[in-house]
């Protein structure tokens, strides 16, 4: 089995950091019978970088545990976060068939706090390649929400100063792909990732940024915007609900008449309080990616079977966390969480550092802030040569373990995205 395009599907990303998570994943998707369509195969050029494993060992890794179980819907592959068309290429080489861009490189991440002089002084270093102010300049787009975009000078100026150059590399690295997989016979996906940056993506940002590709030929599967709120690794959403709301049913409404496109979901692993919603508001148009989470839970099987191993992982977790956070939207310290000398019980301890389900509302997804100073070293503990080797060989001598673990952890994020469907 190879490979397949999802299209507009409601759909998942399973991430799989240790290359033995996909049983579970399967399980899950088995007994949930949600109808979300799944992608086992998910990693971004980073994850694969710190994990040191190539793209062809993920995409090996998770067709080989496919095609174990006989299962037999179909399945995508998700090269995720490419920045470069070396990333484009490597991963298109290795079979995957849906291609994350991610241009946030070039986004000015300062230019929403730019005065209007600013702004139309730093415009004069964009005009060019944003031709598009003039001919969006002095509309109003009306949605289906009821609400309005006006598109005027300081909307246009910051748009183009913001995004303008990470349209253009989007355009490019999109055409690319398009490029090599129409060479190669192979089919593709693509996805526009926004969602790693440090102010969220406005309804007039959106729309020029998805009309813009669309222009350019780029056939848009699914668009990642940086949605209102706090979307940190490895626990819930934070931030005023019904704001998000307000700003995804926008959002949804662009993605539906600019498109039709999914919206995607980064960093969802235990977003389950914005599940709902998500799948209500797009009507089944969503997409949502995971990762670390199967990561923490891949933890929590060393802390059932190994719970002294588990104490030395969170120590050594405790003094790459500083180091090892740089690059991640995260806020939980090292102070807010005790170290494991001070904290005798084993369940206490796992439930300071990745809680259990038994502690959550029906709904709600992991809000532990230890949970974070796991998720962010997950690098370091892989690539560890004791601690990678401990975690590796326990997850090998319990691989049901591991599967019944991630069946449940699924199983609930799957049963809250089918309660908007
Ligand atoms: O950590 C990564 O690089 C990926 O998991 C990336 O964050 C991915 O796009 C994601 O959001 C999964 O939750």
């Amino acid at each position: 089995m190879s490979a397949q395009c999802l299209g507009l599907s409601p759909s998942f990303g399973f991430g799989d950091r240790t290359g033995l998570a996909t049983p579970g994943h399967i399980a899950a998707v088995n007994a949930s019978s949600s109808g979300i369509l799944p992608i086992f195969a998910q990693q971004s050029i980073r994850e694969m970088a710190r994990t040191g494993r190539t793209a062809t060992q993920v995409m090996e890794d998770a067709f080989r545990a496919v095609r174990n179980a006989h299962y037999e819907g179909p399945v995508g592959a998700d090269a995720d976060h490419l920045k470069t068309e070396a990333d484009v290429e490597v991963t298109a080489e290795a079979g995957f068939v849906f291609f994350t861009i991610d241009p946030s490189a070039e986004v000015d991440q300062k230019a929403d706090n730019y005065s209007f002089d600013e702004l139309k002084y730093r415009f004069h270093d964009v005009r060019e390649l944003s031709p598009w102010v003039e001919t969006y300049l002095g509309r109003t787009i009306s949605l289906s929400t009821g609400s309005t975009i006006e598109m005027t000078e300081p909307v246009l100026y910051r748009a183009a100063v913001k995004y303008g150059r990470a349209i253009q590399l989007a355009i490019r690295l999109g055409q690319y792909i398009q490029q090599v997989q129409d060479r190669a016979g192979r089919p593709c996906e693509i996805e526009l990732s926004v969602d790693e940056t440090d102010q969220p993506t406005t309804t007039a940002e959106h729309f020029i940024i998805a009309q813009q590709l669309l222009n350019a030929g780029i056939r848009l599967v699914s668009l990642a915007p940086r949605f209102i709120g706090e979307f940190e690794k490895g626990v819930d959403f934070k931030g005023d609900i019904s704001t998000f709301e307000r700003s995804l049913a926008d959002h949804a409404a662009i993605a539906k008449v600019v498109g039709p496109y999914k919206l995607s979901l980064h960093s969802g692993s235990d977003k389950l309080t914005v599940y709902r919603q998500l799948a209500a508001y797009t009507g089944g148009m969503f997409h949502v990616k995971t990762a670390g989470t199967s990561y923490l839970e891949a933890l929590r099987v060393v802390a059932t079977v190994a719970p002294g191993e588990f104490r030395g992982m969170i120590d050594f977790a405790r003094e790459r966390y500083l180091t090892d956070k740089a690059t991640y939207h995260v806020s939980a310290t090292l102070e807010a969480v005790p170290p494991p000398h001070e904290v005798s019980s084993d369940d206490q301890l796992r439930q300071l550092y990745l809680q259990d389900w038994s502690s959550v509302l029906p709904g709600q997804g992991f809000t532990a802030p230890g949970r974070q100073i796991l998720h962010c070293t997950f690098g370091s503990t892989l690539q560890h040569p004791h601690w990678g080797a401990v975690l590796m060989q326990i997850l090998r001598e319990h691989p049901a373990v591991y599967a019944d673990i991630l069946k449940t952890h699924f199983m609930m994020h799957l049963a809250a995205l089918k309660a908007g469907l």
